[in-house]
């Protein structure tokens, strides 16, 4: 068999995790159930290998604050099995959830790659999740995560996998920001962090956005991550959210940006924060979530195989496959 056609036939391993007690409004955890049903996603199955694994289901130590517990045996278990996965050399896909299950995704996909390299990470959000429980008011750990990433806040939930910061400051983008207090800002800036604003996004397209996110994430790395939250879209898009915040990012934009950014080193991808109970008739939000993990993985395995096609023309074709699996 020729390699280009091994290498097209690639599985993607699909997790889910079904947390929602760190969010503002319970719902977040019935999003898995409702992809996996979802047949949105049965059609995109048609035209990706889309191969489900475990679905984890969350520690109830309660709401707000004392959800930290809960969140904590939750995320462990959830980096236990992205881990597994990234060391089996597989394509990973982590269906949320609430979005402290971030945590939990990238810690385990960090110490996966930690042998290799460090890996970056694009976050796409209305929110900078960059909380720690000491500056919180609200108290919700889907606030928090980009800040245990790097190593801030409770000492269990940054130090899941290892003890070093997951994600280095200058490996880490935010795109689409929107709605955050100052304290996360005054964390992040302080860092050095790249944010790009929804003001941003809106003045210079998100095409142009995302590429130089890409750029950003991938220059010190071994790879990258995308870390999806629905809420980062505009409502008309995704109205099935638990904290919307007006003038989102127009998710046909996005798909069609997708299309245009280097995925070659694409590690993994994460979709949160689906609240099913808030979808509309038409089932928008579903449909998006659909459209995304097509528009994202047909891209990536589609610029490998012309990679690997002119590596096969140009006569370095093994030299190649092999840096490819190597990223993996
Ligand atoms: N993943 C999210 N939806 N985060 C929203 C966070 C909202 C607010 N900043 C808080 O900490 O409570």
């Amino acid at each position: 068999m020729r390699k280009s056609t091994q290498l097209a036939n690639r599985v993607i391993k699909t997790i889910g995790c079904a947390n929602g007690l760190g969010g503002r409004q319970l719902g977040c955890e019935n999003a898995v159930e409702v992809i996996k049903k979802s047949p949105f996603m049965a059609n995109v199955a048609k035209r990706l290998d889309i191969q489900w694994g475990p679905i984890i289901e969350e520690v109830n130590t309660g709401r707000h604050a004392k959800a930290l517990g809960g969140v904590t045996q939750t995320c462990r278990q959830l980096a236990h099995h992205t881990r597994q996965v990234i060391e089996n050399k597989n394509e990973l896909l982590v269906f949320g959830g609430d979005h402290s299950c971030a945590i939990g995704t990238w810690s385990g996909v960090a110490t996966a790659m930690r042998p290799i390299g460090d890996i970056g990470l694009i976050w796409v959000d209305a929110h900078m999740d960059a909380h720690t429980p000491e500056t919180s008011d609200s108290g919700n750990i889907h606030g928090m995560p980009i800040a245990h990433l790097l190593g801030f806040g409770d000492k269990n939930l940054k130090r899941i996998g290892d003890r070093l910061p997951k994600i280095l400051p200058h490996n880490l983008c935010l795109v689409g920001i929107r709605d955050y207090e100052s304290a996360e800002q005054e964390l992040l800036e302080k860092l050095g962090v790249k944010i790009f604003y929804a003001n941003d996004v809106e003045r210079r397209g998100i095409t142009d956005i995302m590429q130089e996110a890409q750029y950003i994430v991938s220059r010190n790395t071994v790879g990258f991550g995308l870390s999806i939250d629905l809420d980062g879209f505009d409502v008309s898009y995704a109205p099935a959210v638990g904290t919307p915040a007006a003038d989102g990012i127009n998710a046909m934009e996005f798909v069609k940006a997708m299309l245009m950014i280097d995925m070659t080193k694409l590690i993994a991808t994460e979709i949160v924060e689906f609240l099913p109970r808030f979808d509309d008739s038409n089932k928008t939000s579903e449909q998006l979530v659909a459209n995304l993990v097509e528009y994202i993985y047909k891209t990536k395995h589609f610029q490998l195989d012309s990679v690997i096609e002119i590596a096969q023309r140009v006569g370095r074709s093994e030299e190649i496959q092999q840096k490819i699996s190597q990223s993996l």
